[in-house]
């Protein structure tokens, strides 16, 4: 049996997927620290398939019933990284090194991604929006658009010759609800929910009508200027932390897909081990 690990770094959030033969079968998610060694990474692997064997990880619908991991090293005979925080990069990459059989691919230059790149510089751009384009096209078909909410909120194009058109990157959520608490003395922190109602009947609710239905307004205004500016329409996915909760306020319909990501990744490790 073929372990992959496919490891997504963002600003936020790292997640690690378990691919079995081609298959993500479980995610474990943890919070992304700035000064994580490779020890602590490999800590953190080791939890995941500790929390796996303990029956305590909910397992993908496609997962085997059993799953028997390797307990000693090599822990995996492969890995895959996409990492939007250069410094973290090199962090994972030994740590990756360290527990599977072969050299862990890194998305990046140099990977075959099999995308065209209709970008002015294509060394620039995430690789986290690479990896959702890749996994866009092979599930949704060109064209797509995906829009992921996290820290920031991208929107990634693919355009109807199957290329990855570029995009649009906006602040989060909660980067906004934290921009707001700080630069106003009389705002303070709020949970990011749906308000009961459109206009606030107290600072708090005013508050998260601004971010959680600004954020709503704003993504359907721009979607329907990216298909003025494009002269077509497309299938629109969502994915991200809030992907749920905004995807149920939108005008326009949209579907929700949390693993995108983990897909592209898993894909790009096929199409580039040798
Ligand atoms: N509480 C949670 N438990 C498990 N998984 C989660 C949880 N929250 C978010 N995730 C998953 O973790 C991934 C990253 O989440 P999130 O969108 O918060 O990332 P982020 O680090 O803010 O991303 P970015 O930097 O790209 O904006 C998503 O795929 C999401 O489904
Ligand atoms: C925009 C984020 C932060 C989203 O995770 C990430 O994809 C990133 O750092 N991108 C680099 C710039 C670009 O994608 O064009
Ligand atoms: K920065």
């Amino acid at each position: 049996m073929a372990v992959v690990l496919a490891i997504d770094i963002r600003n936020t959030q790292t997640q690690i997927g378990l691919v079995l033969d081609g298959v993500l079968v479980a995610r474990w998610t943890v919070p992304t620290d700035s000064s994580e060694t490779a020890d602590g990474a490999i800590g953190v692997v080791l939890q995941f398939f500790e929390a796996l064997e303990r029956g305590l990880v909910r397992l993908e619908p496609a997962a085997p019933t059993r799953i028997d991991l390797p307990v000693e090293a090599p822990l995996s005979d492969g890995a895959i990284i996409s990492s939007v925080i250069p410094m973290l990069t090199d962090v994972w990459t030994r740590a990756a090194q360290r527990l599977s059989k072969s050299r862990p691919l890194t998305v990046g230059p140099g990977l075959k991604t099999g995308l065209k790149m209709s970008l002015t510089d294509p060394a620039e751009a995430g690789a986290d929006r690479v990896a959702e384009m890749v996994a866009a096209k092979t599930a949704y078909g060109a064209p797509c658009l995906v829009v992921d909410l996290g820290t920031s909120t991208t929107f990634q194009l693919l355009d109807d010759k199957g290329a990855f058109r570029g995009g649009i990157i906006a602040p989060g959520m909660e980067l906004g609800a934290q921009a707001l608490a700080r630069g106003a003395a009389q705002l303070a922190d709020v949970e990011l929910r749906t308000p009961k109602s459109l206009l606030g009947r107290n600072t708090a609710e005013a508050m998260q009508a601004g971010i959680v239905m600004g954020e709503v307004a704003r993504i359907d205004g721009l979607i329907d200027m990216i298909w003025n500016d494009c002269g077509y329409e497309a299938p629109v996915v969502l994915v991200g932390q809030h992907a749920e909760s905004i995807a149920a306020l939108l005008a326009h319909e949209a579907t929700v897909d949390q693993t995108l990501a983990l897909r592209g990744l898993m894909e790009l490790y096929a199409l580039n081990k040798k």
